[in-house]
């Protein structure tokens, strides 16, 4: 792994926008982009595909130790379609049931272990901009520059409500604000790579932020860093 390649993370709860400034930044920058819950997701439709209990911890770590998934990049990193087994399931891994299962697939170290290289093999040159919960805590440790992004649960689940609609997945807003409590939960008291703020890390609450305000802040912060990782100090 070549050291050399710039890397920014930005790790943080389910609809705090992560998705949203690492496709903005990826874009900007003209960097690759990591979407490790995406990883997470497929390999949760997999499992929901074969049969598998969530707490079968063998069959899963064996699952994405194998999974044949494929990023088919597109030139604007907001287009790139993922393929499960030949399937397009780019659409398919954004529901609520996939997002339930991802979060206790993800609890399991073995299954954590076995997609460790799979996301390390995204750095590549000119840079990685990586979304996820350990970006910068485990995968991606000597990131240049680390964001943790969060929000209040009520503004996550109503970003999530609206999102959903726009993209005609029918949602109750109470019972995704409770589902978001729960993932919250299981993200951060795993007991490996639990959901939280890399030391170093900008923290950013974008509760009351725009979009805008909130690329504002971590392409300030991003750009600080990069200089000092290039000059050294
Ligand atoms: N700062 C913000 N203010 C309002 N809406 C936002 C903000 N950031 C993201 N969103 C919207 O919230 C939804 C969830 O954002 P997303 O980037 O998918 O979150 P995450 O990747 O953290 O789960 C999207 O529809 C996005 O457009
Ligand atoms: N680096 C990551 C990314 C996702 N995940 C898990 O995968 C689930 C789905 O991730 P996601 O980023 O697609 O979820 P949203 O933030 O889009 O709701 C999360 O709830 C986490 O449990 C993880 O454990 N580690």
């Amino acid at each position: 792994m070549n050291k050399n390649i710039p890397v920014i993370t930005i790790d943080g709860p389910s609809g705090a926008g992560k998705g949203t400034v690492c496709r903005l930044l990826a874009e900007q920058l003209g960097w690759h982009l990591l979407d490790s819950g995406a990883i997470y997701r497929v390999l949760a439709l997999a499992a929901i595909h074969h049969g598998f209990a969530a707490d079968d911890e063998e069959s899963l770590a064996a699952l994405a130790g194998t999974l044949d998934v494929k990023f088919d990049v597109e030139e604007n990193p907001a287009l790139t379609h993922i393929i499960l087994e030949g399937e397009d399931v780019t659409m398919a891994i954004r529901t609520q049931e996939v997002a339930n299962m991802a979060s206790k697939v993800a609890a399991l170290p073995r299954v954590r272990e076995a997609l460790l290289r799979r996301q390390r093999a995204f750095k590549e040159l000119p840079g990685l901009v990586a979304d996820g919960r350990d970006m910068g805590t485990v995968v991606f440790p000597d990131a240049a520059a680390k964001i943790f992004l969060t929000a209040s649960a009520e503004e996550r689940a109503e970003r999530r409500f609206k999102q959903l609609q726009e993209n005609g997945i029918d949602a109750k807003i109470d019972q995704l604000i409770t589902e978001i409590r729960e993932r919250d939960e299981r993200d951060t008291n795993r007991s490996v790579a639990p959901l939280r703020a890399a030391e170093g890390a900008l923290y950013i609450d974008s509760t009351d932020l725009s979009v805008e305000q909130v690329m504002d802040q971590i392409l300030q912060f991003a750009h600080g860093r990069l200089t000092q990782t290039e000059t050294g100090t």
